[in-house]
């Protein structure tokens, strides 16, 4: 596997918590599915999808390889981390790796390739900072060389982690990538384009209605 992909997804119940003042529980668990759907299809045969959420499991069966979470590890730094190690230990992860969330909309197989195309060689980290200063896509060449730091501000944390330990740093200005679905506005702004609009996220949330939700707020 030349670039494997690990996608960590939340247990269903717990994600999207941001989303709920536009979108019911229900809504929410479906859109985080559609959109993990894409994030995978991107990735093809190179994803890694890890949850503890047997409705993921479920749905993503015999599509991509899904990884089940350490019961001892607590938090996606933890869940991440202890998944590396088994994904290194089993030769699944050899010198380079991308953590990808599950939540970017416009994110298409061309996207990922664009993005692997940044890298610059060993000793390098290629970085997609999300609106709200997380991190939406990470390219380790070589993964292991600093501690994950996922959480509010993210970007800075792992950009700095990644200097301090002499790799060179890219911020990557991949368009696709920077989109992922967190808050009523990141809704808004996939709906404000017929690019996003066609997405299946685009689709799906116009179909139950956010765009009117959205316009009704703004009232
Ligand atoms: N496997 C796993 N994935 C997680 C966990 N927490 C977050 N994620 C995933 O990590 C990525 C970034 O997560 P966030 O966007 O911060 O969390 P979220 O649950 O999607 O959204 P919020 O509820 O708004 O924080 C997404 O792909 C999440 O699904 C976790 O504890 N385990
Ligand atoms: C946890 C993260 O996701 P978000 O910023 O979407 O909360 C992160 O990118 O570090």
């Amino acid at each position: 596997m030349s670039l494997p992909v690990l996608i960590p997804v939340n247990r269903l119940d717990r994600a999207k918590g941001r989303l709920a003042p536009l979108l019911t529980e229900a809504e929410r668990e479906e859109l985080s599915l559609i959109t993990l759907e894409t994030v995978a299809h991107a990735a093809g045969a190179a994803a890694l999808i890890l949850t503890a959420d047997p409705r993921v499991r479920e749905r993503m069966a015999g599509r991509c390889r899904v990884l089940e979470e350490d019961p001892a590890a607590e938090g996606l730094n933890a869940q991440l981390e202890a998944a590396i190690a088994r994904l290194r230990a089993d030769g699944t992860i050899a010198d380079r790796l991308l953590i990808l969330h599950a939540d970017l909309p416009l994110v298409r197989g061309w996207t990922i390739e664009t993005l692997d195309a940044e890298d610059p060689g060993p000793g390098s980290a290629v970085l997609v900072r999300s609106r709200d200063g997380g991190t939406n896509a990470m390219l380790l060449h070589p993964p292991g060389r600093f501690p994950l730091a996922y959480g509010p501000g993210s970007f800075e944390r792992h950009a700095a982690a990644a200097r301090a330990a002499g790799m060179q740093v890219i911020e990557s200005e991949n368009r696709e990538l920077k989109l992922d679905l967190d808050t009523p506005g990141d809704v808004a702004e996939l709906l404000r384009t017929a690019r996003g609009q066609q997405t299946a996220a685009g689709h799906y949330l116009l179909a139950i209605g956010a765009d009117r939700r959205l316009a009704e707020a703004r009232a």
